[in-house]
């Protein structure tokens, strides 16, 4: 479901890449280039920070998904697909199941 809604996020935002549209802020942030694009990531984690600090979720969420959206643009900028991020996240996953086993066996010796 997650995945779903990311993907589809990312389709419009590639789509915005290849196909400039008036009025998009997609199309702004590519314009502008990567300086833009990256100073608009940190922005939205130091806001997702803050937020989290402040004990806000749902401040929170909405900066998260502002976060996800322009890592989203930055990976579209740099020619980098959703399907890289998620296959080193489920390398990282079974890195981790090892290592719990790992750790269970050595505690059990
Ligand atoms: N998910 C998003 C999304 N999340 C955040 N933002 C924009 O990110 C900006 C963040 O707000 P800020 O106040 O930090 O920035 P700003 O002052 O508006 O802009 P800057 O001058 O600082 O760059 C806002 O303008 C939001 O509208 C988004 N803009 C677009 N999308 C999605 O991207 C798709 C394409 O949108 P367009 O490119 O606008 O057609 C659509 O499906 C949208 O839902």
């Amino acid at each position: 479901m997650a995945n779903d809604t990311l993907q589809g996020l990312f389709e419009i935002v590639k789509a915005r890449k290849a196909q400039p549209e008036e009025g998009s802020y997609t199309c702004y942030l590519f314009d502008k280039g990567l300086d833009k694009i990256l100073k608009k990531c940190g922005e939205e984690c130091s806001e997702t920070i803050i937020a989290a600090k402040n004990m806000d979720n749902a401040e929170t969420v909405n900066e998260i998904c502002d976060l996800f959206y322009h890592l989203l643009v930055l990976m579209a900028q740099q020619g980098i697909e959703l399907s890289e991020v998620e296959a080193v996240l489920e390398e990282r996953r079974k890195k981790i199941g090892n290592l719990k086993q790992f750790h269970q066996t050595n505690k059990e010796s």
